[in-house]
Formats: structure tokens, C-alpha cells, sequence
């Protein structure tokens, strides 16, 4: 549905082809129902999708629900192939304001890369003057649906594109979003190459444990830890550890590796550190305090939400930059149905790879000129299932199931079981929660008896995510799948609140 106004023309190539011709600054917005998919063709000019650049002549395929825009600064003319459920333009965007803060936040890269080169500070730059230039490390936060993660997106994507080379770190702290790996989890990536958009399951680009082999070219090899639920207040000195645990190994990394320290790093959050009343307040101001420690947050940006810039300017105003930046009229708002579609997605896409129909009209020949995600449609992953014995792998909860909120209890009382405890899962136990029961599978622990410590699973990064399909309580078995072949004999997983079924 075009909106009438004169920075576009929507022309009808064929019964499934329409082309828009977008005017400079304008951007196409589209959303697809479930079960379709749409194919966009840059046909000639400059296009590019969340800061990633088509390139022109390529065919993009998107799928499973996605909605996303085609933004161009300086005018373009693309194929939209397929029918969205919803599509216009608009001349309305912030994407001035993001360019700025891109151009900001790349001023204190160059600026912290010369410091480290030891290079004598450029004349025209007055800020020079500071002693100890640090990059950019940046808090995203913002309200539901305010459009955080396509902002830290952005502007990672700008960082990557200036051709210095940069990896900033990417890291989501939403663990109702799942990033790379599944829900559940938190995780920061370098990134090094423009994370495309193409479906829901895939927001923050394609992990390399779960990309086909062909496009692992771009696959990012995240650093999970498994929090297992969706919602933070559930937990939260769970969360506020792990994310510790990222800042320690982000730091680590940066020890070894000076030049990808200065392109610095983006945190997604979850908008449950925006939400300022109820029970979200009570744990929201600590998670926030523990991603500004854990990741030396110089920058906050908040998106959208005035009383919360505030808030921030209040509290952090005075150590670092915290700036409000405008939310996009084109944010969807995506409600809880759609929310458990795409966790549903993202563990399909984990197990079995991303499977894209093209739509009708998209020949085969279209498609093989080039988009990244194209080249193969069908070819999917072949996940494992595999009988282990219950003592093969050892299955722990992290604190009690039915865990009533600290602040519910009487006081003075004690919990009996803490919520940073891991329990023993027997899964000969009726009522174990397991069938359907998405597992983080831990890496070994620390192989010199002397370093363990009680609490060390919690500490201990994950490695993949299984699935268990099937419970043979008299046999004593159960099946698993997971993404690939190898032993879990010995092993250790954590359960979470997450379930899956085919
Ligand atoms: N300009 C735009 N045009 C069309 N769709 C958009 C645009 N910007 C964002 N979206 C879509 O809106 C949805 C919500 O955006 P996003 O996930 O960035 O918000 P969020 O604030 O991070 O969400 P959450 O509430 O999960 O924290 C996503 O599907 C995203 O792709």
C-alpha cells in the first residue's frame, strides 16, 4: 500500500513483481504474514537494510514473520517479489540522528586506535586533548518495542562498513531473545562483516554452529552463557552474574587482542531494564549497574523514552555520555504470540538451519545471481538424535523451580534453596520437566581439581543446545538432539524454562 505522497512510485512488473522507486532518505517498510516469504532486488542505486548495503542486481530472501526496511540515503529502485501482509514507505526516519551518533562513536575509535599506535594526536581534533581516549563501549536501552536491537544493529553495521577494519563486540543481554544461539541465552560476538536481516530466527546474523557450511563466511562464533529463561525478574542474580561472566571474557579477549579493544562494543538489552514499575524496578537499576560494570559503559543510549533518559542522565550523567535518541515510527510492535513464534523459530533454525521457500515468481535463475542468504534454499542441517543413559549426562536447575520472588517472602526468612544453587535434575523422577526440555550443554569444567568450586557451572560458558525429544523412565534412557555428532557420556547441561517441539 503505497501512502500517496511523492517520494515513491510503486510500478507492477508482473503479477508477482512490483517496483519502488524510493527518493533519497525515504525508507520501504514491510512485514510478512506467517508461511510466506518475500525476495527484494536492488535493482540500481545504494540500499541497505539495517545498515547492511544490498548490492545491486542481488536477490535478499526473507522469511518467518520478518519485518524490516529498506532504507536509502540517496535514492534507489528495488523488485519487491512476493506479497507482504504490510508495506509502504516512509520519509519519516531517524536515520540522520543514528548516522550522527554512528559518526560520534567512530570518532572515539579513531581516536582511541591512535592512542594505542601511539600516533601524535590529529591537529583538528579538539577532543584530542583528552589524555586517555577510550572507544566507544555503549548501553542500548529502551523501552518494548522502542527498536534497540535494530539500532545496536546499525550502528554495528556502520562500524564494520567505514573500512578500517573494526570488530566491535556485539553482545545481547535479552534472554528472552536468544541473539546468535537459542532463548535463553546471553551472548556477545566480534563482528566483522554486516549482519544481514532476513528472518526473525536469525536477528543478529547467523552463528557458525548452526550456518551451512557455504555461508559460514559471514557465521559468527558467539560466547554464550545460559540464563534459561525469558524473563529477567525471574532470576535476576542469576542474570546480573552471567552478565558478569560476558564482561570477564569480553575483557580477557580484549587482553590479548589491543586492536579489536578499540572498536569497542554494543550491548542489546532487554526492555525489562526500561520498565519502571512493578517488580521489574526492583532488579532493573542492579542489571543495568552490572552491565555498566561489567562491560565499562562510556556511552548510554536511550531510545525513545524521556523518563528513563532522565533517570540515566541522573544516575550516570556525570561519568559518562548518556544521549536520547528517537524511536522509528517503523518499529513494530510484536506481541507475546509473535514473541513464542520466533523463539520457536529461532531453535528450529538452530536444529535444522534456515529453510526458505522462495516465493512465487523468484526463478531459480533470479536468485543464483547473488544474495548471500540465496544460494541454497533447501540445504538444511541434519540434526543428531541420540539414546544416552541418564547417567551419561548430569543435568542440573539453577535454583528452586517454583521460586517465589526474594521480596514475596516473610521477613527475615531465608530461602532453603538460593537462587544461584544448582540442583540435581533426576530425570527417573516423574514430573522431572524434561520431555521437550531445551539443555545447555556446558563446557568441561576446569580440568585441575584444584581450581573447581561449587558454584562453577554457573561460571562455565555454553558449548551447544540439545533437545530432549523422548523419556524411557524404565529403561533408563532418554533421546537427545542436538545440531551435531558427538558424545555427551560425562557431560553436563543446565535446564531452563524453555521448551521445544517439532
Ligand atoms: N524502520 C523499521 N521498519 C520496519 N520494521 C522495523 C523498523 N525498525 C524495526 N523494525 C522491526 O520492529 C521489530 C521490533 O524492533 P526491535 O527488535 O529492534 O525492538 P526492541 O526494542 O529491541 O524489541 P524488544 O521489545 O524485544 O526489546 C523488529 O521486528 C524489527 O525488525
Amino acid at each position: 500500500m503505497a501512502d500517496g505522497k511523492t517520494y515513491q512510485t510503486e510500478v507492477n512488473i508482473d503479477v508477482n513483481t512490483r517496483q519502488w522507486n524510493l527518493e533519497a532518505g525515504t525508507e520501504y517498510r514491510f512485514e510478512l504474514d506467517p508461511g510466506t516469504t518475500v525476495a527484494i532486488k536492488l535493482a540500481h542505486g545504494q540500499a541497505e537494510i539495517f545498515g547492511a548495503e544490498l548490492a545491486e542486481g542481488s536477490v535478499y530472501l526473507f522469511g518467518f514473520e520478518c519485518k524490516a526496511a529498506v532504507y536509502t540515503w540517496q535514492g534507489c529502485t528495488i523488485e519487491v517479489i512476493g506479497l507482504p501482509s504490510t508495506e509502504y514507505v516512509s520519509d519519516e526516519t531517524p536515520m540522520h540522528a543514528y548516522a550522527n551518533v554512528h559518526l560520534a562513536l567512530e570518532q572515539m575509535r579513531v581516536r582511541a586506535l591512535r592512542t594505542v599506535h601511539g600516533s601524535p594526536p590529529s591537529s583538528d581534533d579538539e577532543a584530542d586533548t583528552d589524555a586517555n581516549p577510550e572507544p566507544p563501549r555503549v548501553l542500548v536501552l529502551g523501552p518494548e518495542n522502542s527498536g534497540k536491537t535494530t539500532v545496536a544493529k546499525i550502528l554495528v553495521n556502520y562500524a564494520v562498513r567505514t573500512g578500517q577494519d573494526w570488530t566491535p563486540m556485539l553482545l545481547n543481554t535479552d534472554p528472552g531473545e536468544g541473539g546468535w544461539a537459542v532463548p535463553g541465552a546471553i551472548a556477545a560476538a566480534p563482528i566483522s562483516s554486516p549482519i544481514q536481516t532476513s528472518t526473525p530466527a536469525t536477528t543478529l546474523g547467523c552463528a557458525a554452529s548452526s550456518a551451512p557450511t557455504h555461508l559460514t563466511s559471514n557465521a559468527l562464533l558467539p560466547l554464550a552463557y545460559w540464563y534459561g529463561h525469558a524473563e529477567t525478574k525471574r532470576n535476576p542474580l542469576l542474570m546480573d552474574r552471567l552478565i558478569r561472566n560476558l564482561g570477564d571474557n569480553v575483557a580477557e579477549r580484549w587482553d590479548h587482542d589491543v586492536e579489536s579493544r578499540v572498536s569497542g562494543l554494543i550491548v542489546d538489552t532487554p526492555s525489562s531494564f526500561a520498565a519502571s514499575s512493578g517488580a521489574q524496578n526492583e532488579h532493573r537499576h542492579a542489571l543495568i549497574k552490572a552491565c555498566v560494570d561489567a562491560f565499562k559503559i562510556n556511552v548510554i543510549l536511550v531510545v525513545g523514552h524521556e523518563k528513563l533518559n532522565v533517570e540515566m542522565q541522573r544516575t550516570y550523567g556525570n561519568r559518562m555520555t548518556v544521549v536520547k535518541i528517537p524511536k522509528s515510527g517503523g518499529v513494530v510492535e510484536l506481541d507475546a504470540s509473535y514473541r513464542e513464534r520466533v523463539r520457536k523459530y529461532q531453535l528450529q533454525n538452530y536444529m535444522y538451519g534456515k529453510i526458505l521457500q522462495p516465493p512465487p515468481g523468484l526463478s531459480t535463475k533470479m536468485y543464483l545471481q547473488g544474495g548471500e542468504q540465496i544460494p541454497d534454499l533447501t540445504l538444511n542441517l541434519a540434526p543428531v538424535s541420540s539414546i544416552v543413559s541418564f547417567g551419561d549426562l548430569t543435568l542440573y536447575r539453577i535454583g528452586e523451580e517454583t521460586m517465589a520472588p526474594t521480596s514475596a517472602l516473610p521477613i527475615g526468612a531465608t530461602r532453603v534453596v538460593s537462587e544461584m544453587q544448582p540442583l540435581l535434575v533426576d530425570p527417573a523422577q516423574p514430573g522431572s520437566g524434561l520431555y521437550n526440555a531445551v539443555l545447555a550443554l556446558l563446557a568441561p569444567p576446569n580440568p585441575d581439581e584444584h581450581e573447581r568450586y561449587d558454584e562453577e557451572i554457573l561460571d562455565l560458558p555454553v558449548v551447544g543446545f540439545l533437545v530432549v525429544t523422548a523419556l524411557d523412565i524404565p529403561n533408563k534412557r532418554m533421546t537427545i538432539l542436538s545440531p551435531s555428532q558427538g558424545s555427551l557420556v560425562g557431560r553436563t547441561a543446565i535446564v531452563g524454562s524453555f521448551e521445544w517441539q517439532e
